[in-house]
């Protein structure tokens, strides 16, 4: 046996979902080009799920299922009352919550495609509401409940902030989402399959997945990158900062990718919604120190952004709390996440990989007084 470390290049299984051909990433064969700049997040749901665009009628339906689903149970209020919110990191709290999600879903236990699909749409319904209820509670402030009228970016703002968000808010807001929904078998999807290959069930899957995405050399890395600008003075720091860390062999959140080593397509949007943003919200140094820190590490490391670099200067225009940031890519990865577990089900095998033993043989057992 011989194994790669990281599980690097191994193919594990086969996907319809979403590809990784060089720079190129499609969901269903759609380039990420065409959704981002064209496509509703809803939209994109659809598509993961059932490998097809909606048609108007079919859009207008799920629509009406997702937004049906997005007012939360007030257990679920008083459950997050119940948090050290002071101490207690986002992701922690959102991962025990849509764990604790299955214990009001008559369907948790049931294992067919229709339960299977109809626990999908709670879930993605629920956590833009679970987000924004958790923020709003640590903050003392009245949970909000969806409008009927608003996209799914629009009342997950308007439910976080209680206000009504602008329209370059709300495209803001829906591209990240379009932009983070899914990618291939990235660490957190991974572990989804893994969980589910079990036939355990889908609220188990995506809360193993949120603790895999949770991880600051997956989605955590979007926070430390916000982080990272707060520390950094100014632009012509960002130079002096940047050696010390090459020096101390410490990583730069937001840099570098397991796939793409010619550039993260997903980069590009962000970038310009970063310039846009901060220009907008009169922080423009944060575009320029940003694009500094890319330039330097290109330079010194070879290294280019990926998703999570720019992503959290936009967030941070939007006027969203820092530790937020990985909370808002787990509403988005939520919908690629349960498009595996629905393909994982639907051709199951258990996932068992082998391990190459590399530790001591042959020792005997000695009684506890002898060692
Ligand atoms: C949504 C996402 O998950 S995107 C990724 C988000 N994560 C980050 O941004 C964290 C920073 N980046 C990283 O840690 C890595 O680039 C990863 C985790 C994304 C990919 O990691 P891997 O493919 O395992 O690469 P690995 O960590 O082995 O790095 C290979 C070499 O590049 C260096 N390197 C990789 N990324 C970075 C970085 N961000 N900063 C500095 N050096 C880096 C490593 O130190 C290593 O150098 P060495 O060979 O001299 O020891
Ligand atoms: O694919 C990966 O390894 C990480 C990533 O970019 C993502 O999950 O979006």
């Amino acid at each position: 046996m011989s194994e790669k470390k990281g599980l690097e290049g191994v193919v594990a299984l086969e996907s319809r979902i979403s590809s990784i051909i060089g720079s190129q990433l499609t969901y269903c064969g759609y380039e990420i080009d065409d959704l981002a700049e064209n496509a509703m997040f809803e939209e994109v749901v659809f598509l993961l799920w059932n490998d097809r665009l909606p048609n108007q009628s079919e859009l207008d339906e799920f629509r009406e299922k997702l937004f049906g689903y997005m007012t939360l149970d007030p257990k679920i209020h008083s459950h997050f009352e119940g948090y050290n919110t002071d101490d207690v990191h986002p992701m922690t709290a959102i991962r025990t919550a849509v764990s604790y999600l299955a214990h009001f879903d008559e369907l948790t236990e049931e294992m067919n495609e229709e339960a299977n699909h109809e626990k999908a749409i709670k879930i993605q319904a629920q956590i833009a509401s679970l987000v924004a209820a958790f923020a709003r509670t640590r903050n003392g402030k009245e949970i909000l409940n969806p409008k009927k009228e608003y996209s799914y970016a629009a009342n997950f703002l308007y439910m976080l902030n209680g206000e009504v968000p602008n329209d370059i808010e709300v495209e803001a807001m829906n591209k990240a989402l379009v932009l983070h929904a899914d990618h291939e078998l990235n660490a957190s999807t991974f572990t989804a399959r893994v969980c589910v290959a079990t036939l355990s069930d889908v609220y188990s899957g995506v809360t193993a997945a949120i603790g895999a995405l949770k991880g600051p050399l997956h989605g955590g890395a979007n926070e430390r990158v916000m982080a990272m600008l707060s520390e950094i003075e100014s632009v012509d720091a960002v130079e002096g900062y940047l050696q010390e860390k090459f020096d101390n062999k410490e990583k730069i959140m937001g840099m570098g990718h397991r796939v793409y080593k010619e550039g993260d397509p997903r980069a590009k949007y962000l970038k310009d919604m970063s310039q846009k943003l901060t220009e907008q919200r009169g922080e423009p140094e944060l575009y320029e120190k940003s694009a500094k820190i890319a330039e330097i590490v290109e330079k010194e490391k070879g290294l280019l952004p990926n998703v999570d670099f720019f992503s959290a200067s936009v967030y941070h225009s939007l006027g969203i709390d820092h530790d937020l940031f990985t909370p808002i890519f787990t509403m988005s990865r939520m919908s690629g996440w349960l498009a595996h577990i629905l393909e994982q089900y639907a051709d199951n095998r258990l996932i068992r990989p082998r391990a190459e033993y590399v530790g001591q043989t042959g020792k005997k057992y000695d009684s506890i007084e002898n060692r």
